[in-house]
C-alpha cells in the first residue's frame, strides 16, 4: 500500500487527501488549525459570509429604487452577529471536512509537519510532526504533498496589532464595524474588502499603489467598480505606497512613500501573501523554493525530488481555493498511476465578490490588445438587457472572445451582481471548445441576464470567413 502523508489541510490537502483514500492509498494528513485550512477558517469562507451580509445590506438599499420601502429608512447592522455567524460558518465547514475525511479513513495528525530525511535522494521520505499536545512523531512515506499554504503579508513599519492595524483574519474579532477604514493594496483581496465595508455604509478609504484598482484583472471591469466606489463615496488615492502605518490617539495615520499622509479610524493590510514554505526542511531533501519562496512545480504537481508533490498556494501557481484543489486531485493521481490531464489554467474561472462581481475565465482583453492571442470580441453592456432594467442594474457588461476563424469561444468576463454564476456557460464553452455559433444557437430565458451571452454569441457569428 502507497504511504501518503499530506503536510496541511487547505483544499490542496484535503482535497488529495480525499482522492489518495479514495484510490487506496494509505494516508496521513497533518494540519495545526483545523482542517479547510486557511482557506476554510481565515480567508475564503469568512470573507465571503462577511460579503453575504453586506450583499443584505446593499439589497434592501436597491430595494427602494424597486419601490419598495421599510418603515425605518435606516438598515442597521448587528456586528455582533454578522462576526458570529462568519466564525460559525467556518467552523461548521471545518467540522463538515473533518469529519468526511475520517469517513474516507484518513488518518489526521494535529501538528506542524517538516521534512526530517537524514540525507537527500532518498527513496523514502521522513516527515516528523511537532504535535499540539507536545508529542514528536515521526512517518515514512513514499509520496508527499506539501500543501502548507500562505499567511498575510507584513508590511515593515505596519505591523498588525489586531486593534487599529488589521490583517484581513483579524477582521472579525472588532467589536464594532469601523467608522473610517483605510484598505491598503488594491488586489483582490482589498477591493472584495473595500466594496463589502462600503456596502455595510463605512468610510473606506483605498489605497492604491497604481493608477488603477485591480490591477491584473480586466481594465474595463476595474472601470465599472471605480464607478461604483466613486459613487458610494470611497475614495481610491492612486499611485500610493503606503510605507508606513502609525497609530494614533484616535486611529491611524498612514505614510506613503511620496510624503502624502491618509489618516483613517483603522487600517486594513491586504498588501499579499507570502508561502508557508520557510520552516518546513526543504534543504533536506533539495527542493530550491524560487524568490517569492514559492514551491516550482509541474502541471502534474511534481517538485524536483521524486516522490514529492506540491499544490496549492504554496506553488504560487494562481491562488484560488479551485486550483488549490485540482493541483493536489492531480498530484495524487498522478502519484497513483491514475489516468491524468496537467492542470490548464486557461480555462480557469475566476470571481471578485465586490457589489457588482466581477467574473473570469479563458484570455484576457489584454493578451488580446497586445496581439499576443488573435481574437474577436464583443462587450454588452447590461444596460440593454431587458432583466437587467426590470431589476434596476444600470451598470455591468458581458465580454466574450473567440478565435478569428473557428468561432471557438476562447474567453470571457461578466460584470454582474452574481457574475460568478453566469461565467459558467462562458467558462464551459472555453474548457469544451465550444463556438459562438454553438451558443447563440442555444435557447436562454427571457428575460435573463444569460440573454446577453447569447446575443453577444450571435453579434460574434457576423463575420467573413474570409477575414
Ligand atoms: C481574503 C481571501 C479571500 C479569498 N477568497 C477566495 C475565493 O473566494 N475563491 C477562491 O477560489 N479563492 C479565494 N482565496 C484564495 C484561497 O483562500 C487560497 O487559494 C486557498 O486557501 C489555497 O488553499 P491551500 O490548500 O493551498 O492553502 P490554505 O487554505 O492556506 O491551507 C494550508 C494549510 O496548511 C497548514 N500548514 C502550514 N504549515 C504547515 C505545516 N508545517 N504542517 C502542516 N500544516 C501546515 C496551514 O495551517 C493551513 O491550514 C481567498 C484568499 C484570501 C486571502
Ligand atoms: N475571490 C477570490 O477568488 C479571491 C479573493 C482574494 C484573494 N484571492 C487570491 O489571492 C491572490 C492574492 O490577492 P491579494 O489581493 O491578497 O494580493 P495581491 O498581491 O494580488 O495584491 C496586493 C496589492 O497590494 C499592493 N501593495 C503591496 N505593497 C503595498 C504598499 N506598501 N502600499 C500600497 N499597496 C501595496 C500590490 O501592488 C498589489 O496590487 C489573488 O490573485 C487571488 O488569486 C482570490
Amino acid at each position: 500500500m502507497t504511504r501518503i502523508v499530506i503536510m496541511g489541510g487547505g483544499p490542496a490537502g484535503y482535497e488529495a487527501a480525499l482522492v489518495a483514500a479514495q484510490n487506496a492509498a494509505e494516508v496521513t494528513l497533518i494540519e495545526p488549525e483545523g482542517l479547510g485550512g486557511a482557506c476554510v477558517l481565515y480567508d475564503c469562507v469568512p470573507s465571503k459570509t462577511f460579503i453575504a451580509s453586506s450583499g443584505a445590506r446593499s439589497s434592501a438599499r436597491d430595494a427602494r429604487e424597486l419601490g419598495i420601502r421599510s418603515r425605518s429608512e435606516d438598515t442597521d447592522v448587528d456586528v455582533a452577529v454578522v462576526h458570529g455567524r462568519v466564525k460559525g460558518l467556518a467552523l461548521a465547514q471545518s467540522a463538515d471536512v473533518r469529519s468526511r475525511v475520517r469517513r474516507e479513513g484518513v488518518r489526521v495528525l494535529t501538528g506542524r509537519a517538516r521534512f526530517t530525511s537524514p540525507t537527500k535522494g532518498m527513496a523514502q521520505h521522513h516527515v516528523g510532526v511537532d504535535l499540539a499536545d507536545g508529542g514528536f512523531e515521526e512517518l515514512l512515506a513514499d509520496v508527499v504533498l506539501i500543501a502548507t499554504g500562505a499567511t498575510p503579508r507584513i508590511l515593515k513599519g505596519a505591523e498588525p496589532d489586531g486593534k487599529r492595524i488589521l490583517t484581513w483574519r483579524q477582521l472579525y474579532d472588532l467589536p464594532e464595524l469601523p467608522e473610517h477604514l483605510a484598505v491598503i493594496g488594491s488586489g483582490v483581496t482589498g477591493v472584495e474588502f473595500a466594496s463589502a465595508y462600503t456596502e455595510m455604509g463605512v468610510k473606506v478609504t483605498m489605497i492604491s499603489s497604481r493608477d488603477r484598482v485591480l490591477p491584473h484583472e480586466d481594465a474595463d471591469a476595474a472601470a465599472v467598480l471605480e464607478e461604483v466606489f466613486a459613487e458610494r463615496g470611497t475614495e481610491v488615492v492612486k499611485h500610493a505606497r503606503a510605507e508606513k502605518v502609525e497609530r494614533t490617539d484616535t486611529g491611524v495615520l498612514i505614510h506613503l512613500a511620496d510624503g502624502r499622509q491618509v489618516e483613517a479610524g483603522h487600517a486594513l493590510m491586504t498588501v499579499g501573501s507570502v508561502p508557508n514554505t520557510a520552516d518546513i526542511g526543504l534543504e533536506r531533501i533539495g527542493i530550491e523554493p524560487d524568490r517569492g519562496g514559492y514551491i516550482p512545480v509541474d502541471r502534474v504537481s511534481r517538485t524536483s525530488v521524486p516522490g514529492v508533490y506540491a499544490a496549492g498556494d504554496c506553488t504560487g501557481v494562481l491562488l484560488l481555493a479551485s486550483v488549490a484543489a485540482m493541483q493536489g486531485r492531480i498530484a495524487m493521481w498522478h502519484a497513483l498511476g491514475e489516468g491524468v490531464t496537467p492542470i490548464k489554467l486557461k480555462t480557469v474561472a475566476a470571481n471578485v465578490f465586490t457589489h457588482p462581481e466581477i467574473a473570469t475565465v479563458g484570455i484576457s482583453q489584454q493578451a488580446i490588445d497586445s496581439g499576443e492571442v488573435p481574437a474577436r470580441t464583443v462587450m454588452m453592456p447590461l444596460a440593454t438587457n431587458p432583466r437587467a432594467k426590470m431589476e434596476g442594474l444600470r451598470r455591468g457588461f458581458l465580454k466574450v472572445f473567440c478565435r478569428p476563424q473557428t468561432g471557438v469561444v476562447v474567453g470571457g468576463v461578466v460584470v454582474a451582481p452574481n457574475a460568478s454564476e453566469l461565467i459558467l456557460p462562458i467558462a464551459m464553452a472555453v474548457q469544451n471548445q465550444i463556438t459562438v455559433d454553438n451558443l447563440a444557437a442555444t435557447f436562454s430565458v427571457y428575460p435573463s441576464l444569460s440573454g446577453s451571452l447569447t446575443e453577444a454569441c450571435r453579434q460574434l457569428m457576423r463575420h467573413d470567413d474570409l477575414d
